[in-house]
Formats: structure tokens, C-alpha cells, sequence
């Protein structure tokens, strides 16, 4: 078979055929006369959608490469694999497989990184204009049915592509071209009622066990009709097929605390994502850190999806994987291989090898053909010169034996009904309850925290205690007072912020990938986190006043105690809330912890101890204001000194110096300016302005 003329801009391409090649033969029983592509390549579907074409031409002669212009041209065209073929694989009209992905002219760029751009206006370039870097290159294709491998060499955008199918995309990163699923455009929203995504890392809860996560997992997930038992009966099975029955009770492990395997982790997240009974299922990487072996097993697993031999539908499965060893390359039932953003070949795994092999690289005897395809199109990192060429070469000679063909947006829109007839998960108040019940249970398996705070906080009280004991109402206790009523404030204001600062960052980012996957609404994780929070930490401001006051020894009634103790317990939430808030602007755990001393150091430089607030300069009352230790040192202050008498020794009298009252000396402070109520009230509005500013960072900041 000869190529006889290539028309680059209307993908049409005129082949004869000079012999019976037997791949022709499979993709193709067409006679030898000339054939036309634009007459063979479209059939009508049952419902009179145009179908996607189905041929693939290969040719025998070698054809001379194209200069440069031509190569880019190709390399940004269709090259569909033959559906004819594919369909003796997994058929996309069959019954089985629900879900048809279609995308065309995808263009993916990634806006330059907001440091560079900074540099360079350092650099005085004040016209810059920032770069964008093209990941995708126009590229155009279909996944039906079966288990799909995308292949390439490291950063060829095997990930770019499935994250801009599955609508994952990064906030820098942007997106032009049209996708499809099931002839109808989608975006993320509608693609996770049908789709799982598993990512390369597997972010997981370390304190469940497998068998806690995926119920918690599945009561949030499925949807409201679903019982009881159905939803036990989900979770077992899916236990069964992925082969988590042995370690249902173990507990998945943190990096201190050791847990379920690596691949049992993988087989986890897979699992995850099938309780809901996904129509397609991305993964990145799945056998990345898995021994041949695990990686094995957990492939199979995955075509038996594919085939529906696991569940009544098949799942359409997309794996992005880097260089699979020959079983597993041999499950694949088709393959889409990425170079530098292009998409080399498409279409059935069989079918690659006849296509590399016509292109002049047949796989040599005992060779991985998954390691054959990625050695061609790699360039060497030798530096020759003439590398670009060569590589230019082979890209055009692959592309050359295959077909560049058109895709059809609306394959599989006979299958629309099935895609919109999702039903939701359930509603906002359920998923406050179960988050509630499952942050409460992480909290008590995190018990050795809560405990080591509560031992931290009752020896600390002891000592305060100590120190200053019985300080008594005597002309000495004016100046030994005050120092420790703000210790106590300083005390309470910073060990709830140490304690979040190093977990939210984690736990955030584990929330944006449960999120990601539609498994709940931001505000019902909040709401659920905050209420937790506050439970966990009510113990250590009351035991920490019980201590404190009676071993100082301040004003024994009972209002003044309880007032001392909500300024506690106030100061401890609003030191958690600065946390929380500085821990969802900053994202990560390094910069967070490096942003929190500042903020606490300034809330205790302005706590009105070291400078009375009316002798501080004008500019800095911004800052003032937004003490919270202040508020608490002068609410506790107010509390204490107001109808506190004191006695004098009549050396104190002579001397001039004898304090009878209290409110002497908050005059002299000059913390008459607010009323106690007003410092609650500040305190209370510092909490809620933290807590709001780190909702609004969980709910929008994407990354
Ligand atoms: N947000 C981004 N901003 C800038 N460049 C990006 C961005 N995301 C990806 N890239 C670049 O795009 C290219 C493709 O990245 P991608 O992660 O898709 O490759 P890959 O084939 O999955 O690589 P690997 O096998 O190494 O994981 C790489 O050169 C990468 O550096």
C-alpha cells in the first residue's frame, strides 16, 4: 500500500494498496484499488450522529520526512486509532461501557509563575509581558471504553492531558479546544457526579482504617435513596474487589505511625473512587512507588473494571503511566502516546507496534514493546546536534504510518440519559453530621495530642500558680498582679495556635482533593472542623483557670472566676482562629509556621503590658486594635482589679504610696477606655473575622 497524496489541511489522504498487509486486513478489507479517506471514513450511527472514522492507513514505503514546518503541522493533527478495531476490544456502543470522552483542538498553556514575573520587574523590565508556555498542542481524540494508557516520556503531558479532561486543571493553567462527554460539553461539576479521579500521591485520612474511611466515604458520596445496608453492602464489595478484606480494621498510617502498604493504599483510593460507581475513572500514576508485583495486581484489577467483570457496567479506565513493564502493558486495551504535548499515536495497543514497526522501528525480540515505544520517540540526552532533527524525523515517520482523521464531538450522545441521571449525594446538614462524627473519631485516635496538651497545660498552670502564689491583697500584690494576669493571657494565647498551625496545612490539602471529588460542600467540613475544634480545646482553658486562680489566689467570688475563665477560654479560641486563618492564606505547613510567631510576637508586643494602650504612638493603633492578647489581658485586668480592696501597712501610708482600690490602678494603666463587655466583644469579633477570612481561603484558593 502506497501513500500517494497527503492533503495536510483537509485531512485527507489518498492511499493504494499494492499487497494484502494483514494489518490492512484487520483494520480495513478493502480491495486493492485506491482508496479515498474521506469516503471510508465516515459511517452513520443508529441515531444518525455522524460516527467517529474508522481507518487507519499504513503504508509500506518509506516517505521522506517533511522539513520542520510540516513535522509541527502533523504533529498537531488527529491521529485517531481505527474504531473497527477497537470495537473488537471493548465496543462503544455497547450496553456495557456508559461513557464516550471526545476532545478536540485542546490547547493547554500555563501562565509564567508569579515569582518569575516579579523578578523580572526587579530587573526593570517594566513592559514585560509574561510568557506562556503551550502544554498541549492542539491535540484532538476519543476515549471509548476499555482501559486506556497514556504514555510518554517524562513531561511529555500525560498529566496535563488527563487533568484537562477530568477539568482539573491548575488556577495558572487555561485551556482552549472543546471536550465532550457523550456528545454534551461538561465541566467539573457535572464530570464528578460520573468520574473518579485517584492522583498520583495518595492523600489519605492516617487515622481511619480502610474499613471507617470507606464508610465515611460512602455515606457522603452515595446518594440520599440509598439504605443502610445497601450502602454496607457497597462498601464490602468493593473491599472484595479490591482485595482490602485483611486490612479492613487497620488503620492507614501516618509517616510516623506505620499503616496499611503502599499498594494497599493505592488499592484504597481506587476503591474510593468506585463506591460511587463511576462511569470513567482517571488515574495518574497509579503504579508509581508500587513494587512489579503490586503494580501487577492492581493493573488487573483495573481491566477487570474495564471489562465489567467486577461491577454490572464496565468502567472506562485512563491511566497516565510512565513505563510499564510488558504484563502490564499487555492489559492495556489501547493506548494514546504524548510527545512534548502532542499526541503521537492513538488507538489500540496492538495496533501501536504495526504502526512503529511501518515506521521503520519494529520491536526488536524480547524487548518490553511499552519500553520499544517510549526509546523511539525519547529524545537521547546526549547533546548532538543533530538530535532535533532525528527526533523531527521519527515523529513524522510515526505520524506518517497512521491516518490523521477527524473526531466526532458527538459520539456516544446516545448515551446522554445515562450521564445526566445522577442522582445527588446528601444534603448539607447529613454531610455536618457525618464530618462531625468522623473528625471527632480522627480527634480521639489523635488522643495522645490531646493528652500531652492537657499534661503541658496543667503543669504550666501549676507552675504560674506557684510562682506568683497567694499573691494576697497587700500594697505588693499591685506590681506582682499585673505581670501575671498577662502571663496567663500570653499563656492561653499561644499553645491552640502551635497545635493547628502544624496540622490544618495537611489537612487542608486533603480536604481540597475530597472536595475536588464533590464528596462534600466546604462550609459542612468547616462547620464540622470548628465545632470539633472548640470541643477539643474547652478542657484545657477551664483546668488551666481552676489551677491558676485559686493558686494565685484572686478574687475568690464566683462571677470574677468565670469571667477569668472565659477570657481563657476566649483568648485560646482566638490564638486557633489566628492560626487557622494564617494556615488557609498560606497553604503550607513551612510558610505558615514561619508567618504565626510573627503574628503571635506582634499580638503580645501590643498586649498592653510592655505600653499602656493610651501611650501608644498614633500610627501603630491598627495594630493595637488587633490584639487579642490585649483584649484579654485588659478584660482579665478589669475583672480582677474592679472592687478589689487592698490594704495598707502604715509604711506605706507615711511613704505616700498606698493603693486602697483597684480601680486606682486602672486608671493609672489607663485601661478605663473599654468596658469589659467591649473586650469580649472584640475578642468574639476577632474570632469570627479570623474564622470567616479562613473559610472564604478553604472554600476559593484552589491549590
Ligand atoms: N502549571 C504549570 N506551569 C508551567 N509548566 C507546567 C505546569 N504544569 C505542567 N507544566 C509543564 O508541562 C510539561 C508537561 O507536564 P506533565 O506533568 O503533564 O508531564 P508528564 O508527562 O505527566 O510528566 P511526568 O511523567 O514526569 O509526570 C512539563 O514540562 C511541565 O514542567
Amino acid at each position: 500500500m502506497n501513500l500517494e497524496s497527503l492533503d495536510e489541511d483537509s485531512d485527507v489522504v489518498t492511499i493504494s494498496s499494492s499487497s494484502n498487509e494483514p494489518y490492512l486486513n484487520r483494520g480495513y478489507n478493502g480491495s486493492k484499488s485506491d482508496i479515498h479517506l474521506s469516503d471510508v471514513n465516515e459511517t452513520s450511527s443508529e441515531n444518525g450522529h455522524v460516527a467517529v472514522p474508522i481507518f487507519n492507513a499504513l503504508h509500506e514505503t518509506s516517505i521522506s520526512a517533511p522539513h520542520h514546518e510540516q513535522q509541527q503541522t502533523r504533529l498537531s493533527q488527529t491521529n485517531l486509532g481505527p474504531y473497527e478495531q477497537q470495537e473488537s476490544l471493548v465496543d462503544p456502543n455497547s450496553d456495557r461501557v456508559t461513557t464516550v470522552l471526545v476532545w478536540q483542538n485542546l490547547v493547554v498553556s500555563a501562565k509564567e509563575d508569579d515569582k518569575n514575573r516579579f523578578l523580572q520587574s526587579l530587573k526593570g523590565y517594566k513592559n514585560y509581558v509574561p510568557k506562556k508556555k503551550q502544554l498541549l498542542v492542539n491535540v484532538s481524540g476519543a476515549i471509548t471504553g476499555g482501559l486506556w494508557a497514556v504514555m510518554g516520556p517524562s513531561g511529555s503531558g500525560k498529566s496535563t492531558l488527563l487533568n484537562t479532561l477530568a477539568c482539573r486543571l491548575d488556577v495558572n493553567t487555561t485551556y482552549t479546544g472543546e471536550m465532550r462527554l457523550n456528545g454534551a460539553a461538561y465541566d467539573n461539576a457535572e464530570l464528578k457526579r460520573i468520574a473518579g479521579y485517584v492522583m498520583q500521591d495518595d492523600m489519605l485520612n492516617g487515622h481511619l482504617t480502610v474499613e471507617e474511611t470507606l464508610n465515611y466515604t460512602a455515606e457522603l458520596r452515595l446518594p440520599r435513596h440509598v439504605t443502610r445496608e445497601q450502602r454496607n453492602d457497597r462498601v464490602r464489595d468493593v473491599m472484595n474487589d479490591m482485595g482490602l478484606v485483611h486490612v479492613k480494621n487497620v488503620i492507614i498510617g501516618t509517616p510516623l505511625k506505620k499503616g496499611i502498604s503502599g499498594g494497599e493504599r493505592k488499592r484504597l483510593c481506587v476503591g474510593m473512587q468506585l463506591l460511587s460507581r463511576p462511569q470513567l475513572l482517571f488515574l495518574d500514576e497509579p503504579t508509581s512507588g508500587l513494587d512489579s508485583v503490586t503494580a501487577l495486581d492492581l493493573l488487573g484489577t483495573l481491566h477487570d473494571l474495564a471489562h465489567g467483570k467486577s461491577q454490572e457496567k464496565a468502567v472506562t479506565v485512563v491511566c497516565s503511566i510512565h513505563q510499564p513493564q510488558s504484563k502490564i502493558f499487555d492489559l492495556f486495551d489501547s493506548v494514546i502516546l504524548l510527545k512534548q504535548g502532542n499526541i503521537l499515536y492513538q488507538g489500540p495497543r496492538e495496533q501501536a507496534m504495526e504502526v512503529f514497526k511501518q515506521a521503520g522501528y519494529p520491536c526488536p525480540l524480547y524487548t518490553n514493546p511499552a519500553d520499544h515505544l517510549l526509546d523511539v520517540v525519547t529524545p537521547p540526552r546526549d547533546g548532538a546536534s543533530d538530535t532535533s532533527e532525528k527526533q523531527a524525523l521519527i515523529d513524522s515517520q510515526i505520524l506518517q504510518a497512521q491516518t490523521p482523521i477527524q473526531v466526532d464531538l458527538n459520539l456516544g450522545a446516545d448515551k446522554r440519559l445515562l450521564y445526566f441521571n445522577v442522582p445527588k449525594g446528601p444534603p448539607w446538614f447529613t454531610q455536618v453530621r457525618i464530618l462531625l462524627r468522623r473528625t471527632l473519631q480522627e480527634q480521639f485516635r489523635k488522643r495522645d495530642i490531646l493528652i500531652a496538651s492537657l499534661v503541658q497545660t496543667v503543669i504550666m498552670a501549676v507552675l504560674i500558680g506557684t510562682v506568683f502564689l497567694k499573691i494576697g491583697i497587700g500594697q505588693r500584690s499591685v506590681i506582682r498582679r499585673q505581670p501575671v494576669l498577662f502571663f496567663c493571657s500570653v499563656n492561653q494565647g499561644v499553645f491552640g495556635a502551635l497545635t493547628v498551625i502544624n496540622t490544618f496545612p495537611v489537612e487542608r490539602a486533603l480536604t481540597l482533593r475530597e472536595r475536588a471529588s464533590g464528596t462534600y460542600f466546604a462550609s459542612a467540613y468547616f462547620i464540622a472542623k470548628i465545632i470539633v475544634e472548640t470541643l477539643v480545646q474547652l478542657p484545657m482553658p477551664i483546668i488551666f483557670s481552676i489551677v491558676v486562680y485559686f493558686l494565685i489566689g484572686l478574687q475568690p467570688t464566683a462571677g470574677k472566676f468565670f469571667i477569668f475563665m472565659l477570657f481563657m477560654l476566649l483568648c485560646s479560641m482566638a490564638s486557633t482562629s489566628l492560626a487557622l486563618m494564617i494556615s488557609a492564606i498560606c497553604k503550607t505547613t513551612d510558610l505558615s509556621v514561619t508567618v504565626l510567631p510573627m503574628a503571635l510576637e506582634v499580638s503580645r508586643l501590643f498586649g498592653g503590658f510592655f505600653l499602656a494602650p493610651a501611650n501608644l504612638p498614633k500610627y501603630f493603633a491598627w495594630l493595637d486594635a488587633l490584639s487579642y492578647v490585649k483584649y484579654t489581658y485588659v478584660g482579665v485586668s478589669l475583672n480582677e482589679l474592679s472592687n478589689l480592696h487592698l490594704t495598707c501597712t502604715a509604711a506605706n501610708i507615711a511613704a505616700g504610696s498606698c493603693v486602697k482600690v483597684g480601680e486606682t490602678t486602672i486608671k493609672t494603666l489607663g485601661f478605663d477606655y473599654i468596658p469589659l463587655g467591649g473586650c469580649i466583644g472584640a475578642i468574639l469579633a476577632y474570632i469570627i473575622v479570623c474564622r470567616v477570612i479562613a473559610f472564604l481561603g478553604v472554600r476559593f484558593l484552589k491549590s
